[in-house]
């Protein structure tokens, strides 16, 4: 079974969670796509869901498939948010944003009573941070939130290198929200939660990758099959 095949298992483990009424929070990214194109097959069934999709990129896909949409002024609560990761360590800390989809993934999981992380197995790490950790920042004073930013992987005893990340055309990526994303290389984040909260203070960062307390369940599809791990 190739990658592909993987992330659709896992994405179809995670739509038997899903209940006729939810309010769903759509991720972001290839398996989160497999997730929203099963669900769509299941609206046009007839399963009665409404969805509130974490990128613009997701909101064409929802389009496309059939999913009704809504946003987050118009209800006050999600059941459940069903979403990718870059990265995930057994204590539940995520890298997300490789997508680049950062900051309405948090939004939209924090404002969920739920969050599944669907991926294939190869996500599952001891330790957070050989994929580089997305930082999205102001384009405003870069120079200043960079040197903040490097001030609080010292104080965190993390270190690497930065970039500002690229699109397909060369250009510097833009995000959704209009802002820029630096991929830090940093090998290993040995204390997510204080680099999470140190990261958070600084004034040009408007998000960080690192999902702190917000997965609840992991489903993992690999070679041996799937494995749905909850969070004690
Ligand atoms: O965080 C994300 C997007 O911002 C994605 O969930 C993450 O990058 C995983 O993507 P994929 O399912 O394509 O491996």
């Amino acid at each position: 079974m190739n990658m592909d095949q993987l992330k659709r298992q896992a994405a179809a483990r995670a739509l038997e969670e899903v209940r006729d009424g939810m309010q769903l929070g759509l991720g972001t990214g290839s398996t989160a796509k497999h997730f929203v194109e099963l669900l769509g097959e299941r609206v046009r069934a007839g399963l009665k869901v409404i969805g509130v999709p974490t990128s613009e990129a997701t909101r064409m896909d929802a389009e496309r498939c059939g999913v009704p949409l809504t946003t987050l002024d118009d209800i006050d609560h999600l059941d459940l948010t069903v979403d990718g990761a870059d990265e995930i360590d057994p204590a539940f800390n995520l890298i997300k944003g490789g997508g680049g989809a950062l900051l309405r993934e948090k939004i939209v999981a924090a404002a969920s009573d739920r969050m599944i992380v669907i991926a294939d197995d190869t996500k599952w790490v001891a330790t957070l941070g050989r994929f580089p950790l997305p930082v999205e920042v102001i384009p405003f004073g870069l120079g200043a939130t960079r040197r903040a930013i490097e001030k609080a992987f010292a104080d965190c005893g993390v270190s690497g290198q930065m970039a500002v990340r690229k699109a397909k055309d060369g250009h510097v990526f833009v995000t959704d929200g209009g802002h820029w994303i630096l991929d830090a290389h940093l090998g290993r984040i040995e204390d997510p939660p204080r680099l999470a909260k140190a990261l958070s203070a600084i004034p040009g960062v408007v998000e960080h990758g690192l999902f702190i307390g917000l997965a609840s369940s992991v489903v993992l599809a690999g070679g041996g099959g799937i494995r749905v791990i909850e969070r004690r």
